[in-house]
């Protein structure tokens, strides 16, 4: 199974470090996005991650011009009628994601693997609604993108052997490390992190402390590289808030109940650095 040309749908913070890295391991790479702008940014932050590159010496200018020939815009779904590999990476939302994933069945070639880049919805429902659920696969790398080494490879019930080896192959060219999870809520990832984040939230919420304390204590006390509010807000709370509900429903089990405050700040807007503002504020 070999695979040369990809389209990242979703050129938001994962899709745009996806199509970035895919791009840099020679792969050629259609960015899709719903509107020009959503495209414009993506690619904003891709050449600022390559001139940042070159700046440090990693790259030349010419192989940054290369990465960049590499990508091509697309704000037309149609566009995946030519690819080996779809990796969706739009909003956590499972009628959104089910409705890509329903259109790419009917454009994408027969011999294409759909993969999705979700952080916990179940890639076994996300096939159910194409006629190849052996072809589909999650893939689900880690934020930022072109400097986390993970990526967890996510077999569907009904995902092929070839299929899962080719994505293992190919998230090693990205020279990535593919960890197997299998398709419970959350897989490995989230299951472990969001819970942590939620109860931050709650410490929060409580009155326990107040955030710059409960960020101190998880940076000084157990060396993270960020507190948890401050990871938050890098994520997204929106996605955060979807993660905590997939669990919640998926499992039935009242320990994964969002935060209220979550869902107050989501229905603020306030969806962490982002949209400017969450448990911080943020300069543009
Ligand atoms: C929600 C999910 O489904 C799954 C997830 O992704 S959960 C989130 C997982 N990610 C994490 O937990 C990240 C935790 N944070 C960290 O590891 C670090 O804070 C960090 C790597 C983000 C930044 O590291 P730092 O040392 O604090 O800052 P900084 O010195 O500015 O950056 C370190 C390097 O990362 C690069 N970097 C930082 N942010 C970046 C970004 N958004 N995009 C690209 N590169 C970035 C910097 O350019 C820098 O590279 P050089 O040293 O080569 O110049
Ligand atoms: N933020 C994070 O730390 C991580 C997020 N993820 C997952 O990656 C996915 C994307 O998350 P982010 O990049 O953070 O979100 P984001 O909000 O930064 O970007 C999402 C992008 O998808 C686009 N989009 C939405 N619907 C679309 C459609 N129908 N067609 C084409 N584009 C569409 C939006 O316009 C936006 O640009 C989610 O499933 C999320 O759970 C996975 C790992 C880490």
């Amino acid at each position: 199974m070999s695979i040369q040309k990809i389209m990242v749908i979703g050129a938001g913070q994962m899709g745009s470090g996806i199509a970035q890295v895919c791009a840099q391991a020679g792969f050629d790479v259609k960015l899709n996005d719903m509107k020009e702008e959503f495209f414009a940014r993506g690619l904003g932050t891709i050449t600022k991650n390559l001139s940042r590159n070159v700046e440090k010496g990693r790259m030349t200018e010419s192989e940054k011009e290369a990465v960049l020939g590499r990508l091509t815009k697309s704000l037309d779904i149609n566009d995946a009628n030519d690819v080996d590999l779809v990796i969706e990476a739009a909003v956590e939302n499972m009628s959104v994601k089910q409705a890509i994933f329903k259109q790419l069945d009917a454009i994408a070639p027969a011999h294409a693997i759909l993969a999705s880049n979700t952080s916990s919805l179940p890639i076994t429902e996300l096939a159910a609604v194409t006629n190849r659920p052996e072809q589909v696969i999650g893939m689900h790398f880690m934020n930022p993108v072109p400097v986390m080494k993970l990526v967890e490879i996510i077999r569907g019930l009904a995902t092929s052997d070839d299929v899962y080896q080719a994505i293992e192959d190919m998230t090693k060219k990205l020279e990535k490390v593919p960890v197997e999870v299998n398709d419970f809520p959350g897989f490995v990832a989230n299951r472990i992190l969001m819970p942590m984040i939620n109860e931050a939230i709650y410490t929060l919420y409580e009155g326990v402390a107040n955030k710059e304390a409960i960020d101190d204590v998880m940076k000084l006390g157990m060396n993270h590289p960020m507190g948890p509010l401050t990871l938050a807000d890098f994520i997204g709370l929106d996605t955060c808030l979807y993660i905590m509900e997939t669990l919640h429903e998926g499992f039935g089990d009242s320990k994964y109940r969002p935060c209220p405050l979550l869902r107050k700040y989501v229905k603020a807007g306030w969806l962490g650095k982002k949209t400017g503002r969450g448990f911080y504020i943020y300069e543009s």
